[in-house]
């Protein structure tokens, strides 16, 4: 029997089982025959249908055994819970289902979602609304989704053995304040997908110093060629985007989202960021990602493998809204628009990690992105003349609106550039 995901018009996936031809009764196959579904078993099931009741766990009260770092304990102290995996209660049957199946559920995955504010009153609020949900809840908190078992747990496992070895040649990346230097504290590479986005990176010639290089170009500048075993991982990730996009059409609709560089309708992605977190100590703190090379409303598609590490999405606008999960082995994470627009993620330091049977203390993260050329290109100079970084507002009557300005890194002053774009963000 084979199985399709797909997504529902709310966000939630969609389990879809096809039965085998009726000819296949024909061909004599007793012990095929034997494992077949009975008639009355449903075509389509939703992931998380059998766990619907009695299975949402408060983690509230749960001590914490992990210290994060430090600065949300709550958030840390829930997700320590998470950290003990108690299953939600009946959905292992579902879950063993699944797995035979061969496809995807998101039944034992924990999302924290704990609303906070500076105030004492109101964190003492938000303590008490917080709440933990199923990861199939996802997409009504957060504009994401989480997604298990999209690959086989053979597939992953050569993945990472792969990726381990060519992350020898991953680095940090450094940049000067006042004379110190600062290095990321993870190893990061840029993998392209196909030569089109060579040609396309490397036909950006804007200007930059370097206190003006905070975009993804410098990166794709250097990338490394296409790696073949990237390409199923990514025709996997596009069909389930392109499934997502003909039931949210809304979310594409309006904004040159649907010009790709290679001037196709549908969403491609060009390169993948690899990241390395050697052990609990690497991090990303809590950013967006550079909206002038990926252009309005982008999607960021992110697999994980090797040590489970936490990741936190924190809302820019009121009520301050924390989504913390657990990203495991083989785990992908859809990032929706408006999420680089909206939304902060990182990936804080651990002080334990389980370690995994292969890579002990690291994790692998690998992000699909589309370079948006003719968004870059579109980008003014500055007064200092370099390339303009492209932003989104937040608050006040602008919000929802994209500008450009001088965002030099360091200790450079900018120079007053700015400009209103012609998008918007919340359309
Ligand atoms: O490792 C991750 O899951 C996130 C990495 C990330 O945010 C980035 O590379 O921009
Ligand atoms: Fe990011």
């Amino acid at each position: 029997m084979q199985s399709t995901l797909s997504f529902a018009a709310d966000g939630r996936l969609l389990l879809k089982r096809k039965r085998p031809p009726a000819d296949a009764d024909n061909e004599g196959d007793e012990a095929r025959k034997s494992v077949r579904p009975q008639p009355q078993q449903p075509a389509a099931v939703e992931a998380d249908s059998s766990i619907a009741q009695g299975d949402l766990v408060d983690l509230t009260d749960q001590p914490s055994s992990d210290d994060d770092t430090g600065d949300r304990p709550a958030a840390a102290a829930a997700a320590a819970a998470v950290n003990r995996e108690r299953p939600a209660a009946g959905s292992v049957s579902l879950m063993s289902r699944l797995r035979a199946a061969g496809s995807s559920s998101s039944a034992d995955i924990t999302v924290t979602v704990s609303p906070q504010d500076g105030s004492k009153e109101r964190k003492a609020a938000a303590a008490a609304t917080k709440r933990t949900i199923r990861a199939s809840e996802l997409p009504s908190v957060a504009p994401a989704t989480l997604m298990q078992n999209v690959f086989s747990k053979q597939e992953c496992d050569s993945l990472l053995r792969v990726l381990m070895g060519e992350s020898t040649r991953w680095q940090q990346s450094s940049w000067w304040v006042f004379k110190k230097k600062h290095t990321t504290p993870r190893l990061s590479a840029y993998y392209l997908l196909n030569q089109d986005s060579h040609s396309s990176a490397a036909a950006e010639d804007a200007p930059h110093t370097q206190e003006h290089a905070p975009t993804d170009i410098e990166g794709l500048r250097n990338a490394l060629p296409p790696l073949a075993d990237l390409q199923p991982l990514r025709q996997k990730i596009e069909d389930l985007v392109h499934g997502h996009r003909s039931t949210h059409p809304h979310l594409y609709g309006r904004l040159p989202v649907d010009r790709t560089p290679d001037g196709q309708k549908e969403w491609h992605a060009s390169y993948v960021l690899c990241n390395l977190y050697r052990d609990g100590q690497d991090c990303v703190g809590a950013h967006s990602d550079h909206l002038t090379s990926l252009g309005p409303r982008p999607l960021i598609v992110s697999l994980s493998f090797g040590a489970t590490r936490r990741f936190r999405l924190v809302s820019r606008t009121e009520p301050k809204t924390t989504v913390t999960m657990m990203l495991k082995h083989g785990d992908v994470l859809f990032m929706w628009p408006p999420a680089q627009e909206d939304w902060t993620h990182e990936v804080p330091r651990m002080q334990s990690l389980a370690p995994h049977p292969t890579s002990r203390s690291q994790r692998i993260s690998l992000t699909f992105r589309s370079h948006r050329h003719e968004c870059f290109q579109q980008a003014p100079l500055c007064h200092c003349g370099n390339k303009s970084i492209m932003k989104a507002t937040h608050q006040g009557k602008n919000r929802g609106r994209y500008f450009y300005s001088c965002s030099p890194i360091g200790e450079k002053k900018p120079c007053g550039f700015f400009q209103w774009t012609e998008w918007r963000f919340d359309q």
